[in-house]
């Protein structure tokens, strides 16, 4: 019987590695193939070191070759079990991937109340006014609240089944997609949610919501610094974060902390940039009149202290509090000074992560710079 080391490993394309994702030569599993006569050698080296990973590699290798090379081969398999090198890079993705999701960002805030909630329901509107696929996931563990600001306080995620497997459906409105803790929990009833037990959660509503496939999913950190964060962070495959801050040194202080948390060694989450939020106060009446009632350009001159993207300002405007509590966030409001505020920061956003990405494909680059008409990225 006649055949060549091509025909074997074409037949080693169809299967893959036990946990590894990608076909064995794809993934490099695939060491070395040596053919005489009826036999065939083949070296493959795995991750996974238990006894169970290599016999089935093994039986599936011996398998797939007498089914599409030839029934009388005579298969011989050497595993090889090798941990791969972690590698770390400045760019480095931590958690899961999850193919269909391109890009998360997290925005996250030292201090409550400083409005990040707020900033989080109108970029997310802004990016769907563009074109994107949006997402958000509200991981406000001490009082989500993205359910009020997209006006869907009652409704409940449905369950669908995708592949044969239970998933969760978004909410949506307004275009963007959106699974809460709020959706789950009661509002009359405190739920203390520690490190593990939030990050779990979170991941089961990341990987179980049946969200499509989505350019960005934003998530609705909650405010601080600590266990929970850490464990949220950790756990998920963000790409950037933002964080937010008003004027006022006290919200400042913790914002640098903030910061500082996504750039630990063990998190290394790149900051994209920092917001100032109610940056001065507007009455509606007296649009030209700003007062500085938290300070002035705090969060502008944090950013050039600690070297990080200052992305825009939003002031303190009575409208903005209204329409988040009604349901209908400012964004929504076509041709508005604030519409226009939150789409030039969500551009900056943009253009910020395809820095961060800059090692994504090409055509990815430039499909989002389009998109979001960053024309003015320098790459
Ligand atoms: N620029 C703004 N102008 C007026 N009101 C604002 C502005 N930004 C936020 N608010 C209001 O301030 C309050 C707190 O905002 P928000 O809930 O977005 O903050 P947060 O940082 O997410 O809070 P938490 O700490 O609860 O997560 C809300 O009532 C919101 O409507």
């Amino acid at each position: 019987m006649s055949f060549t080391k091509q025909d074997i490993y074409k037949a080693l394309e169809t299967i893959t590695a036990p946990g590894e994702g990608k076909s064995l030569i794809e993934n490099n599993n695939v060491t070395n193939v040596v053919t005489f006569g009826d036999e065939v050698i083949v070296d493959v080296t795995i991750s996974n070191p238990t006894l169970q990973a290599k016999k089935k590699i093994e039986s599936e290798i011996s398998k797939v070759i007498k089914i599409a090379v030839g029934e009388k081969i005579e298969v011989k398999i050497n595993v090889k079990v090798e941990k791969p090198e972690p590698k770390e890079t400045p760019n480095q993705i931590k958690g899961k991937a999850i193919p269909n999701i391109k890009n998360i960002i997290a925005i996250a805030s030292g201090k409550g109340g400083v409005g990040k909630s707020t900033i989080t329901s109108n970029v997310a509107i802004s990016l769907a006014k563009m074109g994107f696929s949006v997402g958000v996931l509200d991981a406000d563990v001490y009082g989500p609240s993205q359910h009020i600001m997209f006006d869907v306080e009652k409704a409940r995620p449905l369950s669908v089944k995708v592949d044969g497997r239970s998933k969760m459906q978004p909410v949506e409105n307004y275009g963007v997609k959106l699974l809460s803790l709020g959706f789950f929990t009661n509002p009359d009833e405190a739920v203390i949610w520690r490190g593990p037990m939030a990050s779990k959660a979170l991941n089961q509503l990341i990987f179980d919501g049946d969200w499509g496939e989505l350019d960005f999913l934003l998530i609705d950190l909650p405010p601080g610094t600590g266990d929970v964060h850490l464990s949220i962070v950790q756990a998920l495959p963000i790409n950037g974060a933002v964080v937010v801050s008003t004027p006022q040194n006290i919200a400042l202080a913790d914002a640098k902390k903030g910061v500082a948390m996504f750039q630990q060694e063990s998190i290394n989450v790149p900051v994209l940039g920092i917001i100032e939020n109610m940056a001065y106060f507007t009455p509606e009446e007296l649009p030209n009149n700003k007062y500085y009632i938290f300070g002035k350009d705090g969060a502008k001159n944090l950013a050039i202290d600690i070297k990080t993207k200052f992305l825009g300002e939003i002031p303190l405007v009575q409208s903005i509090r209204e329409s988040g509590d009604v349901g209908h966030p400012v964004a929504l409001q076509e041709g508005t000074v604030l519409e226009k505020s939150f789409t030039d920061i969500t551009k900056e956003i943009v253009s910020e992560l395809l820095k961060r990405n800059s090692n994504l494909p090409p055509t990815e680059v430039v499909r989002i710079t389009t998109m979001s008409g960053c024309s003015s990225v320098k790459k």
